[in-house]
C-alpha cells in the first residue's frame, strides 16, 4: 500500500509513504540533464530537466517510484494491482513502459496540465524492463503547485483525471474515492453535539447540559484507521484537509510526515497472502520549488535531505545517496552506556 499527497503552505509539497513488505532497493536518485536515458537514443547532450526521487537503479538506469523535476512537476507511482492494464505497442503512437513514465515525462514537462494533455494521447505498453523486472502494476499520481491528476491505464484505455483531493492510495480505481469520501462527510475536526436524539439528552441527563462528548477528537468518531486503501485514502484526506500549519518550510516539512505517519503501517499490523509483514518502509517529502527531496525510514525517524541544486546538474552521471537507516537518538544526559 502507498499513499501519496500533496500540500500546500508556503510553498508546494508532495510527498508519499511506500509501504512494501520487502525492500526494492531503493536509493535517493539525482538525474542531471544530460544523462542520456535509453528511450532518448543515442545523441549525446539530452539537455532534459533534471529529476530527483527515490528509484531502483538497474543497469545504470534509475528505476523511479517518484521523482520531482527542477521545474517543480511531480509524479508517483503506487500499485495498482488487477486494474492496471497496460497496452500493446502501436506503432504511430507514443509508447512508453510502464516503468519509464516518471522520467520520460518529467525529463520535458514542466507544469501538470501540459503533461496529463500530452499523456492522453499515449500508449503506456506492458514492456518489461529485464527478464528479472516484470512491468509493476501501477497508477501515477501527477502534481505540480497548479494542479493535480490521476493517471490510469486499464482495461478501456488511458484514463487521466483531476485529482481535486490531491490525495491517492490504491485500488479500485480513483473514480470510486470521489463517490466513496462523500460517506464520510459527518467527520469533524470540531467537538460533536448531540445529534443522537435531541429529547434523549434533555431527559436522560437534565441539567447536565444533555448528552456531551466526554474527550476531545469525537467529532471525527467513525474516522477510518486501518490500513485498506479506501480507508487510507479517507484518513489522509480528512488530515489534509483539516491541517493547520505555520506558513515556514521547518513546520510544513514536520506537518507534511504527520500526516503521512497518520496513514503510515507499524510492522505486525498488515500480513499479506505469502506472510510477510507489510510497512511504511520509507516516507518522503518533496519541495519541488527548491529540489529537495526529503525523507525519514521505517527504522530511522530522522529527517534527512537531498538537495537537487547541490549537484553538477549539467552532467551526465546518476548522483545517488543511499537511504539511511540507523535510527539517531540524541543522548541529552549522556545516558547512552550500551555504546
Ligand atoms: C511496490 C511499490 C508500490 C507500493 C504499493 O503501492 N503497495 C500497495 C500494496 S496494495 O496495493 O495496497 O496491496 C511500487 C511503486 C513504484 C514501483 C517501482 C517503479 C519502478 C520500477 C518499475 C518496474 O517495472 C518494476 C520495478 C520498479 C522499481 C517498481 C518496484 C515496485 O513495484 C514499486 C516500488
Amino acid at each position: 500500500m502507498c499513499t501519496c499527497i500533496t500540500y500546500q503552505t508556503d510553498e508546494f509539497y508532495f510527498g508519499r509513504n511506500l509501504d512494501l513488505e520487502y525492500s526494492f532497493g531503493e536509493q535517493v536518485v539525482i538525474t542531471p540533464r544530460n544523462y542520456r536515458f535509453p528511450f532518448e537514443g543515442n545523441e549525446d547532450g539530452q539537455n532534459h530537466f533534471a529529476m530527483i526521487g527515490m528509484a531502483n537503479i538497474t543497469d545504470h538506469y534509475p528505476l523511479y517510484a517518484e521523482a520531482a523535476n527542477e521545474k517543480g512537476l511531480c509524479m508517483a507511482g503506487l500499485n495498482f494491482p488487477e486494474n492496471a492494464v497496460y497496452q500493446e505497442e502501436t506503432i504511430g503512437k507514443e509508447n512508453i513502459a510502464s516503468y519509464e513514465i516518471i522520467p520520460w515525462i518529467l525529463r520535458r514537462f514542466s507544469n501538470a496540465e501540459d503533461a496529463a494533455e500530452y499523456l492522453r494521447k499515449v500508449m503506456v505498453t506492458g514492456k518489461a524492463f529485464a527478464e528479472t523486472i516484470p512491468p509493476a502494476p501501477l497508477h501515477w499520481m501527477l502534481a505540480d503547485q497548479d494542479s493535480c491528476y490521476v493517471v490510469e491505464a486499464v482495461e478501456e484505455g488511458i484514463k487521466i483525471y483531476p485529482n481535486p483531493i490531491g490525495v491517492l492510495t490504491n485500488n479500485p480505481p480513483f473514480p470510486f474515492y470521489l463517490d466513496y469520501i462523500r460517506n464520510f462527510l459527518h467527520l469533524s475536526p470540531e467537538t460533536p453535539e448531540n445529534q443522537f436524539a435531541k429529547r434523549l439528552g434533555e431527559i436522560a441527563f437534565p441539567g447536565k447540559c444533555g448528552l456531551t462528548p466526554y474527550g476531545e477528537g469525537m467529532g471525527a468518531i467513525g474516522l477510518p484507521g486501518d490500513a485498506s486503501p479506501a480507508s487510507r485514502f479517507v484518513k489522509a484526506s480528512f488530515l489534509k484537509w483539516n491541517s493547520v500549519c505555520d506558513q515556514d518550510e521547518a513546520t510544513s516539512i514536520s506537518q507534511f510526515f504527520h500526516i503521512l505517519n497518520g496513514v503510515s503501517i507499524a510492522r505486525g499490523s498488515v500480513r499479506t497472502e505469502a506472510g510477510k509483514y507489510e510497512t511504511t518502509i520509507y516516507t518522503c517529502c518533496i519541495r519541488p520549488q527548491e529540489g529537495i527531496y526529503y525523507y525519514k525510514t521505517y527504522d530511522d525517524s530522522q529527517i534527512y535531505g537531498v538537495s537537487l541544486f547541490e549537484e553538477d546538474l549539467g552532467g551526465k552521471n546518476l548522483s545517488v545517496y543511499e537511504v539511511e537507516r540507523q535510527q539517531q537518538i540524541v543522548w541529552q544526559n549522556g545516558g547512552n552506556k550500551n555504546k
